[in-house]
């Protein structure tokens, strides 16, 4: 089975304010993005997760692919069920975009279906956000309007234009944001209409200026060309565009230093569609 692991873009993320434990309690709009990871599972029969090829500076174990896979394991139907993957990465780490977060609800959505765990949406969306805040979206499938920390999820339908995607060349530490003592956590939440509406801004985006100065810089240079947005604790940045002709011709402007890509919203995540299609290939 190969299955597309999908970026996302925060539209907007708004903090609310914060739990006791830490966690900050957010109002988000979010979408998908057509730019993927793939991976590649084989199912076998010798109880055993492997993961290939090998990534620098992550070691399997913590690989949310891997723990993903290892919290499926007590719904798997044969104990002897095992799981041979290939993940082949194009998505940025630490990029705000979620690729991670991704590959972990990919992993999720094919055990299930391979292993015959027979769990629902909502059942793994619950596994999964004991591993981060952003895998229930990515389980679920559909663009969303998103509050508590991220996991309650309200399905909407969005235009799907184009986006210009640059990646500054640092790696946000979201942790580090998120604890910064200048972050703004007051934002009045909004009705999902009026956000809907409205649109919002990033409240993550002052902080992250403040510390990577390539991400500010990137900043503004992307603010000539029009309205700039951070994603998620960042450090990737976005421009929407109507047509791929125009987003296209700004980023063979961008400075070719920082990553860029472009690349179209979607509504329904990649992965579920590829998924769909295989359930519907090998019904038997
Ligand atoms: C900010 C967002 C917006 O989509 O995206 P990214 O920039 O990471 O992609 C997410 O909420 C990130 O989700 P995720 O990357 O899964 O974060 P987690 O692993 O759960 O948490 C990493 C750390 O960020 C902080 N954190 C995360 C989410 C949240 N709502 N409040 C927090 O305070 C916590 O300190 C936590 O230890
Ligand atoms: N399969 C994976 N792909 C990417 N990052 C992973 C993966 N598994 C664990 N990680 C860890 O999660 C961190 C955040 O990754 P990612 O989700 O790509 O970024 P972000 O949360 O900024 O969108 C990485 O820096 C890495 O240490």
């Amino acid at each position: 089975m190969q299955l597309p692991s999908p970026a996302k873009l925060n539209l907007f993320l708004h903090i609310t304010g914060r739990r006791e434990d830490g966690y900050h309690e957010l109002q988000t709009l979010f979408q998908f993005i057509d730019l993927c990871d793939t991976l590649d599972f084989a199912l076998t029969r010798n109880n055993q997760i492997t993961i290939s090829p090998i990534i620098a500076q992550l070691p399997t174990e913590d690989n949310l692919v891997y723990k993903a896979a290892k919290l499926l394991t007590p719904y798997k139907k044969d104990p002897s069920f095992g799981i041979d993957i290939t993940l082949t990465k194009q998505l940025p780490m630490g990029g705000g975009i979620g690729g991670g977060s991704s590959n972990a609800a990919t992993a999720l959505l094919a055990l299930n279906v391979l292993w015959e765990c027979h769990l629902s949406l909502a059942e793994l969306a619950k596994l999964g956000v004991k591993l981060g805040a952003d895998i229930p979206v990515f389980v679920m499938g559909f663009a969303a309007f998103a509050e508590g920390i991220g996991e309650k999820l309200q399905k909407v339908e969005l235009d799907t234009p184009y986006f210009l995607l640059v990646k500054p060349d640092c790696h946000v530490s979201t942790g580090q944001i998120f604890t910064d003592k200048y972050l703004t956590r007051d934002t009045p939440p909004l009705r999902i209409s009026h956000a809907l509406k409205l649109g919002g801004h990033n409240d993550c985006l002052d902080v992250v200026r403040k510390h990577y100065p390539d991400v500010n810089e990137a900043y503004l240079w992307l603010k000539n060309h029009g309205d700039a947005k951070l994603t998620g604790t960042g450090a990737c940045l976005f421009l929407a565009f109507d047509n791929m002709h125009d987003a296209e011709r700004v980023r063979l402007s961008t400075p070719t230093k920082w990553q860029s890509w472009v690349c179209r919203g979607c509504n329904t995540s990649p992965t579920h569609d590829a998924l769909n299609q295989w359930i519907e290939q090998n019904r038997s």
